[in-house]
């Protein structure tokens, strides 16, 4: 099992590339298989749960050809099959793209039941709900989920009861192949759900309001071939910033659309830092001493989830008591403990952390219990004094590429390792 071995204490300085985001990608790739023509993704991450996704549209019949790390050409025209049984596609929470993608074109779809990362619940009855008012019938059958409408999809008024993220993006999917319009109501405003809304309309989709709180869909009969750049990742993007802040570095962001970063800037501003806007990149310096505050994770434009535990670690290192409140899913501190391990001082009572900052955490070994809490748990290393070995990186490598090589090139002193072997040996060579 891949580790990460860290020896902390030096600064984050320099430039780091951004790549495309995994939440878009994850979303795009799915929709591409809608039509039956060649479709182009590029700026694509080179991530694992890309890989999956990929050999997974592959394992259904559609022609997927890797033309390099970050591009794809993907031709649906060749799927022989609706029924999705890959063993790790379960595993990945974007799975349930394949229902609204394969219902929206063939009208039928089976599906198991999506995995991800186990922050909470995470129930899917949205989904469900949406593509049953469009005129599927969907029910769970040994795991999967398996939808039809042998009559055809039909346009419809849907309101969400909570604002989804996936749910609003396959729904989107699946009334863009409907018959008539459909009108999503307090849909989730997610850049991601924007990037599927212009990849789907570039593929001759009709979808108005993307990005607002109501989104039209007139469905149409077919869709095109298209060449799409899938947008650039914001939580990547953030937690690079919070690497600078916790560091007490500075970095240039490259690659980002600092509109989609506001509510990161503006908490960054308020602890202290200096974050400097440019066209596609940000520029965040930390300060001498980090200053407390309060967030609660909202859907966007609020402060992400995503975004929540790089935050806290930021936080356990700033003067003063903290608040960090997370209202979209209940189970998204299991980092609480292993960041207790490294000295921090952080206390939960149901979805409230509060943290009182320390002057400094010191290193130790510690488990990555998800995507984002690995990740800020790695930040958490390199601002601690000493050695971190951070366990269980498979989480990370779900959705951040090449980590380990961006923070060496700002600096950071950090392997990935997979014996004791190369830990003493890291060991020896750091001193
Ligand atoms: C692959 C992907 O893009 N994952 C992202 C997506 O997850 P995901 O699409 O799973 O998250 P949602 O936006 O759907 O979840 C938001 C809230 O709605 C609830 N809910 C959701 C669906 C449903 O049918 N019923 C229901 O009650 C969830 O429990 C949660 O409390 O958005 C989350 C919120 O920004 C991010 O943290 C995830 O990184
Ligand atoms: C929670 C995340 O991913 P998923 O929804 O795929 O588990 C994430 O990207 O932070």
């Amino acid at each position: 099992m891949d580790q990460y071995i860290i020896k902390g204490g030096n600064p984050l300085v320099g430039e780091v590339e951004i790549g495309g985001a995994k939440n878009a990608a994850l979303a795009i790739l799915a929709a591409a298989i809608m039509t039956d023509d060649t479709v182009r993704l590029e700026n694509l991450p080179d991530v694992n749960d890309i890989n999956v996704l990929l050999e997974a549209i592959g394992g259904i019949g559609a022609k997927v050809e890797r033309v390099d790390r970050h591009t794809a050409v993907i031709n649906g025209s060749t799927i022989g099959d609706i029924s999705v049984d890959y063993e790790y596609i379960k595993k990945i929470r974007a799975s349930y793209y394949l229902l609204g993608a394969l219902l929206g074109k063939y009208k039928k779809a089976e599906v198991p039941l999506p995995g991800g990362c186990n922050i909470g619940s995470r129930p899917i009855d949205l989904h469900l709900k949406g593509f049953r008012a469009l005129g599927a019938t969907v029910d769970i059958k040994y795991g999967a989920i398996v939808a039809s409408a042998p009559n055809g999809l039909h346009g419809t008024h849907i309101f969400m009861d909570t604002v989804s993220v996936g749910a609003t993006i396959n729904i989107m999917m699946a009334a863009s192949m409907a018959k008539g319009n459909t009108i999503i109501e307090n849909a989730a405003k997610e850049p991601h759900v924007v990037d599927t809304a212009n990849f789907l309309n570039s593929m001759g989709a009709n979808i108005k309001g993307a990005g607002t709180d109501v989104i039209r869909i007139r469905g149409v009969e077919t869709l095109h071939s298209t060449t799409y750049s899938i947008v650039p990742d914001m939580i990547e993007a953030g937690t690079y910033m919070f690497a600078a802040a916790a560091t007490r570095g500075d970095i240039l962001i490259k690659n980002v659309i600092p509109k989609h970063l506001e509510a990161i800037t503006a908490k960054l501003e308020e602890i202290g830092c200096e974050v400097e806007e440019f066209d596609d990149a940000v520029r965040v310096i930390s300060a001498k001493k980090l200053r407390r505050t309060h967030v609660k994770t909202l859907p966007y434009p609020g402060y992400p989830t995503d975004m929540q535990p790089q935050i806290a670690v930021t936080l356990a290192l700033a003067t003063g008591t903290s608040i960090v409140t997370e209202s979209i899913f209940e189970n998204r501190f299991k980092y609480a403990d292993e960041l207790t391990r490294m000295g921090a001082s952080v206390k939960v009572e149901g979805n409230t952390a509060i943290i009182d900052g320390v002057e400094k955490l010191t290193g130790a070994r510690v488990s990555a219990p998800d995507l984002r809490a690995g990740a800020a748990l790695v930040i958490a290393g390199l601002a601690a004094e000493g050695i971190t070995i951070v366990d269980d990186i498979v989480y990370i490598q779900r959705g951040y590429e090449d980590f380990e090589g961006k923070l060496r090139s700002l600096g950071a002193e950090i392997e990935r390792v997979t014996s004791e072997k190369e830990i003493q040996k890291f060991k020896l060579r750091i001193g």
